[in-house]
C-alpha cells in the first residue's frame, strides 16, 4: 500500500502537492530516494494540461544524465504529440545566453577551450606570466600537474562564487605560497580576451555579468518564462542562483527542488542555505512541500539516516520516511577487511551479484586499502575512475619500485627506474634534468662531484634532495631481507616522505590523502609480512575493471544512485570526517562532512555494512551518531509488531517516526501509541577539543526547538546559522509564517 493512501495516480499526497501546487515560488524538500524525477515528471504534465504554454516553462537539471534521464521519462509519459517544454542544464542554458548576447553584440565572440590540454596550457602560461621574476624552484613548484589544477579550480570557483580573486583568496584561506593565484587570474583573463576564447565557467559567468550590467540586455530575456522547475537545487552555485534570479524575473514561479542535507558541492561553490534562507532573500516566501517517503530503503536505514543527520546545526528539519511496500533494509556495522570479505561471500551465497554491490569511499586513498583486499582474495572489481588503480598511481608505482630495488640490485643501472624513483615523491627539480642527472648515475653508479656540470644551477636545497635520495637507492639492496613494511618505513624516513608528501600538494587535503596512502601501504605491506615478492605482485598486478565485479566510488560520485548493497569503508576519525592536525575541523566543515555521510548511508536498498579500520584508528564519530543498535531494534519492532518497552537514544524522534508512519499505514498505526520509548543516554563521545567538534556542542539553539516570541507567538525553529555564540535562527510561527531573527537579540524563550 502507498503512504497517505494515494488513489489510482499512484502517488502520494506529499507528491501529489507538488504536482497540484496553484501559484507562487515552491520550495520542495525531498529526502533521498523520494522519487523527485516522477513527480516533476508529473508536475510538467498537470501544467500542460492546464493550458500552459510548454516554450513558457523550463526545467534546469544538475547534469546531462539526469537531464536526459528527466527528457526520456517526460516524453514516455506524455500523450503523443503534444509539444512539451525545455529540460536543460544550466551549462546549456548558459551557452545559449552567450550566443545571444554576442549576436545582439553586448558580448565579443569567444571560442570555448574544449580539450583539456589547451585548459592546461593557458593555466601554466599565466603562472608563468605572474611568477617570470620568481626563482626557478618555487615556479617549478608552481608548475606540478596538481598545483596547477589547483589554479584551475581556483580560477573556476571565482566565477562560481561571483567575487574578486583576492575575495575568494582570503575567504578559503589558501596558502602563502599560493599566493600567485590572485595575479594568475587576472593574467587568465587578459590572455582568454587576447586570444578570443572562453572556459567552461564562463558559460555561466560572462553572460551573468553581461546581464547584471546592461539593463538592456536584461529586458531581452526577462518575462519569457511562466515557470522554472529546478532540480538538485541545494547544489547550485552563486553564479547559477543569479542567472535563474535574472530568468525568472518578476514573473516566473520557480520551483525549487531538493535536499539541503546532501548539499556536498560547497567546495564547488554550493552553499547549503541556497535551499533555505539564501533562497528567501532571492525570491521571496515560497510554499514549502515536504516529499518525506523514500522509495529506496527500510525503515532501519531510514531512521539511521535521521539519527546522523540531527547532529547537524544547519539542516533541513525533516524526518526520512521510508515507505511501506521498500526492501527490508539489514543495517550493520563492522571492523576491517574480514567484515566486508564475509558480507561479499553471504551476498553471494545468497545468489546475488557483485555488480549490484557499491563500496563507497571518502576519499581515492581509502580505496586503496580495499583493492589490496579485493585482490587478494579475487573478489572482481572495478572503479568509478579508472586511472585510480592502486597500482597505477605513480607513488604506489614509485614505492613498489623502492622494494623492487632492494631484491634487484641491478635495477640501480636502469635509468627509467631511477627516473621513476626519483620522481616520487619530488626532489623538487625539473623532470628534463632529473632524467639528465639518473641518465649518469646509472651509467657511473657515482654520484658527481661538487663541480660537476650536471649539477650546476642546482640549488643547495635541491642538491641536498637528489643525494639524499641516491643514498638510500645504493644502500637498499644491503636491507633485503627486511620485510616489506619495515623497508617502506625506512624510505618514508629516509627521505622525510611525509613532509615532502604534504609540501609538494597542491591543496591540504591531498597532502593528507597522499601521507594516509603512504600508511596503508605499510599496513598492508605488514599483513604480508613472510612474502614481499607478493606484496610487491600485488602493487604490480596489471588488474582492469571487471564490468562484473563490486563497484568502487567516492561518495562524490555516487550523488542520486543507489544499490542493493552498499558497504561504507573507512570510517575512521580523521578519514570520515576527513581532518588532520595540519587540516582541523571547523564546525561548518564538520556539517559538511556529516552531509557527505548522509548521502552515503542513503545509497543503499537492502544492505548498509558500514566498515571502520579498527586497530589503532579510532571509529568515526559518524558511527556512533547514527544509532545503528536503537535503529535495528526499532525496525524489529516494527515488523513484529512488538509492543514491549525499548530503550533507545532519541525517544521523542523516534517516537515521531513511528506515528508518521502509523498515519500513512493502517496496518502500523498502533505502533506509535504502543511501543514505549525510554530515554537512553549515549555512549560518552571523545571531548570536543580532541575530536574538533569545536563549539559545535555548545549551542544554546537546536533546529526543532520550539520557542515562543513576544510578538508572534509560538513557533518551531527551522534554523540555525552563523555563529554559535550568536547566531541566527528561522523560526516559523504558527500566526506569523516564517521569520528570520537574531537569536541573542529577539524576545525569545524556549518552551519545553
Ligand atoms: N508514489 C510512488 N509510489 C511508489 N513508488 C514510487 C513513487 N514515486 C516514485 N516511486 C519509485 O521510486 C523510485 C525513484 O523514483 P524516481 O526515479 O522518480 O526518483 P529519482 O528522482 O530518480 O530519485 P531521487 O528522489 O533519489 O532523486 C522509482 O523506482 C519510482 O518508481
Amino acid at each position: 500500500m502507498l503512504p497517505d493512501g494515494a488513489p489510482a495516480d499512484g502517488l502520494t499526497a506529499e507528491q501529489r502537492a507538488v504536482v497540484g501546487h496553484r501559484h507562487g515560488h515552491a520550495r520542495v524538500a525531498a529526502v533521498a530516494g523520494a522519487g523527485k524525477t516522477t513527480t516533476l515528471v508529473k508536475r510538467v504534465l498537470h501544467l500542460l494540461a492546464n493550458g500552459e504554454n510548454p516554450r513558457r516553462i523550463l526545467v534546469l537539471m544538475f547534469n546531462r544524465a539526469a537531464r536526459d534521464d528527466f527528457r526520456a521519462k517526460l516524453t514516455r509519459e506524455a500523450p503523443p504529440s503534444v509539444p512539451l517544454p525545455e529540460v536543460r542544464t544550466f551549462h546549456s542554458i548558459g551557452h545559449r545566453l552567450t550566443q545571444s548576447l554576442t549576436r545582439w553584440g553586448y558580448l565579443p565572440p569567444r571560442q570555448l577551450l574544449q580539450a583539456d590540454w589547451q585548459r592546461e596550457r593557458l593555466l601554466r602560461q599565466a603562472v608563468m606570466q605572474s611568477l617570470a621574476s620568481a626563482d626557478g624552484e618555487t615556479r617549478e613548484a608552481a608548475l606540478d600537474a596538481d598545483r596547477l589544477e589547483a589554479f584551475g579550480q581556483f580560477c573556476d570557483l571565482v566565477k562560481a562564487e561571483v567575487v574578486t580573486p583576492a575575495e575568494l583568496f582570503e575567504k578559503l584561506g589558501y596558502a602563502a605560497d599560493e599566493r600567485h593565484f590572485i595575479d594568475a587570474f587576472e593574467k587568465v583573463e587578459s590572455l582568454l580576451e587576447v586570444a578570443g576564447q572562453m572556459t567552461y565557467a564562463d558559460l555561466l559567468h560572462r553572460p551573468l555579468r553581461c546581464l547584471e550590467e546592461h539593463a538592456g540586455a536584461r529586458r531581452r530575456v526577462e518575462g519569457f518564462l511562466g515557470h522554472v522547475i529546478v532540480d538538485e537545487y541545494q547544489d547550485i552555485n552563486e553564479a547559477q542562483l543569479r542567472l535563474l534570479k535574472i530568468l525568472a524575473g518578476q514573473q516566473a514561479q520557480v520551483m525549487a527542488v531538493g535536499d539541503a542535507n546532501q548539499c556536498i558541492y560547497e567546495w564547488r561553490g554550493a552553499r547549503p542555505d541556497a535551499m533555505l534562507s539564501r533562497f528567501d532573500g532571492l525570491f521571496g516566501s515560497a510554499c514549502e512541500y515536504p516529499l518525506s517517503y523514500t522509495f529506496r530503503h527500510g525503515h532501519a536505514l531510514a531512521l539511521a539516516a535521521n539519527h546522523a543527520i540531527r547532529h547537524n546545526r544547519q539542516r533541513w528539519d525533516q524526518l526520512c520516511l521510508a515507505a511501506p511496500g521498500n526492501p527490508l533494509t539489514e543495517v550493520q556495522t563492522g571492523v576491517g577487511a574480514s567484515a566486508l570479505l564475509e558480507m561479499l561471500q553471504r551476498w553471494h551465497a545468497a545468489g546475488r551479484h557483485s555488480d549490484e554491490a557499491c563500496v563507497l569511499v571518502r576519499s581515492w586513498s581509502l580505496s586503496v586499502s580495499v583493492q589490496l583486499q579485493l585482490l587478494r582474495a579475487g573478489v572482481p572489481f572495478r572503479l568509478a575512475q579508472e586511472e585510480r588503480f592502486v597500482f597505477r598511481l605513480p607513488l604506489v608505482q614509485a614505492l613498489a619500485g623502492y622494494l623492487q630495488l632492494a631484491r634487484q640490485p641491478q635495477r640501480l643501472q636502469d635509468p627509467a627506474h631511477l627516473a621513476l624513483l626519483f620522481s616520487q615523491p619530488t626532489t623538487f627539480v625539473a623532470q628534463d634534468r632529473v632524467r639528465r642527472l639518473v641518465g649518469e648515475l646509472a651509467r657511473t653508479q657515482q654520484w658527481p662531484a661538487r663541480e660537476a656540470s650536471i649539477l650546476a644551477g642546482l640549488k643547495p636545497g635541491q642538491r641536498r634532495h637528489l643525494k639524499r635520495r641516491w643514498q638510500l637507492l645504493c644502500e637498499l639492496p644491503k636491507l633485503a631481507s627486511w620485510p616489506p613494511a619495515k623497508l617502506l618505513e625506512h624510505v618514508v624516513d629516509a627521505i622525510d616522505a611525509e613532509k615532502i608528501l604534504r609540501r609538494s600538494a597542491a591543496r591540504r587535503e591531498k597532502g593528507d590523502d597522499d601521507v594516509r596512502l603512504l600508511d596503508v601501504l605499510i599496513e598492508q605491506a605488514g599483513e604480508l609480512a613472510n612474502d614481499p615478492e607478493a606484496f610487491i605482485e600485488l602493487l604490480r598486478n596489471p588488474v582492469e575493471n571487471r564490468p562484473d565485479g563490486v563497484l568502487i566510488s567516492t561518495v562524490h560520485g555516487a550523488k542520486g544512485l543507489e544499490w542493493p548493497l552498499v558497504a561504507v569503508w573507512g570510517l575512521n576519525e580523521e578519514d570520515f570526517p576527513h581532518f588532520s592536525r595540519d587540516n582541523p575541523l571547523s564546525p561548518e566543515r564538520l556539517e559538511e562532512e556529516r552531509r557527505l555521510y548522509y548521502v552515503a548511508i542513503t545509497r543503499a536498498r537492502e544492505r548498509l555494512l558500514l566498515v571502520q579500520d579498527g586497530g589503532d584508528h579510532r571509529p568515526s564519530r559518524f558511527l556512533d551518531e547514527t544509532a545503528v543498535e536503537d535503529c535495528s531494534r526499532i525496525d524489529r519492532a516494527i515488523r513484529s509488531g512488538s509492543e514491549t518497552g525499548i530503550a533507545v537514544r532519541e525517544p521523542e524522534m523516534i517516537g515521531t517516526y513511528l506515528a508518521r508512519i502509523g498515519q500513512a499505514c493502517a496496518d502500523l498505526e498502533h505502533l506509535g501509541r504502543s511501543l514505549t520509548l525510554h530515554a537512553r543516554q549515549p555512549v560518552a563521545s571523545p571531548p570536543a577539543a580532541e575530536t574538533g567538534a569545536g563549539s559545535l556542542g555548545a549551542a544554546p539553539w537546536q533546529v526543532g526547538d520550539r520557542v515562543r516570541h513576544a510578538s508572534f507567538g509560538d513557533g518551531e525553529v527551522l534554523v540555525v546559522e552563523g555563529n554559535a555564540a550568536n547566531p541566527v535562527i528561522d523560526v516559523r510561527f504558527a500566526s506569523a509564517g516564517r521569520r528570520r531573527l537574531i537569536a541573542v537579540r529577539a524576545p525569545l524563550t524556549k518552551r519545553s
